[in-house]
């Protein structure tokens, strides 16, 4: 499968969010990654229902939607509402996370579970036939920007073994600092979606450099 692009919305300029989905709309981005931080499980605040709700009336790519907050299981009927076609809250956030997976499966969107860059692959063993994306943070979430962090390879690694020992489809993602250097190492290590913020929205031409990125061989 070729892999897939997801600009993150988080670096992208406020000033003109629909002009900068509208970029993406006719760029080669697959989906379009939308950070939702709380202030409590991650030291800062992004975007809520009001922000996701102007996204999705301008978006026609797949808003992959990353919860990086406390309780998602309060929120998902209304981040599905809100037009979210993936949905990743991170391992660390639920107690309940079998639990909150079927939640967000029942409301037909894709599931999807976050690591932080210290929670090992291992704990996610008797639940990755039932998840559709693991997202690998490589960064400690909560900003963008942030220097990528290399012990993330290896991750990627065992995540693959894992997912191939278990025979489940579910795809791995990316988040932090990918940039047209580390890509093609991380593709080649097994990634599937790459997530990207600065790098594509602070360069000169983000339509050139999603498509830049997109055209790397696995
Ligand atoms: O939100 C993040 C961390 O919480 C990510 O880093 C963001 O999704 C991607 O941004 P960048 O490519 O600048 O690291």
């Amino acid at each position: 499968m070729p892999h897939l692009i997801a600009p993150s919305v988080l670096a992208a300029n406020f000033g003109q969010l629909d002009k900068d989905v509208e970029m993406l709309n006719h760029s080669t981005a697959d989906w379009i990654h939308v950070d939702v931080m709380d202030g409590r499980f991650v030291p800062n605040i992004s975007f809520g229902f009001p922000v996701l709700h102007a996204i999705n009336k301008v978006a026609q790519k797949p808003l992959d939607v990353h919860l990086m907050i406390e309780h998602p299981e309060l929120y998902i009927e209304q981040f599905r509402a809100g037009g979210a076609s993936v949905i990743t809250v991170h391992y660390e956030a639920c107690p309940h996370l079998h639990r909150t997976v079927e939640q967000i499966k029942a409301t037909g969107a894709q599931a999807g579970v976050a690591l932080n860059p210290h929670t090992p692959v291992a704990f996610l063993s008797e639940i990755i036939q039932d998840l559709d994306v693991v997202c690998l943070m490589s960064v400690n979430p909560g900003f963008g920007g942030q220097k990528f962090i290399a012990h993330t390879y290896h991750k990627i690694k065992e995540l693959k073994a894992l997912i191939e020992s278990k025979e489940s489809g579910c795809l791995i993602e990316i988040d932090g600092g990918v940039n047209q250097d580390n890509a093609p190492l991380l593709l080649a290590a097994g990634a599937d979606v790459l997530v990207a913020g600065s790098y594509v929205f602070n360069s000169q031409n983000p339509a050139q450099t999603i498509l830049d990125l997109k055209q790397i061989k696995k």
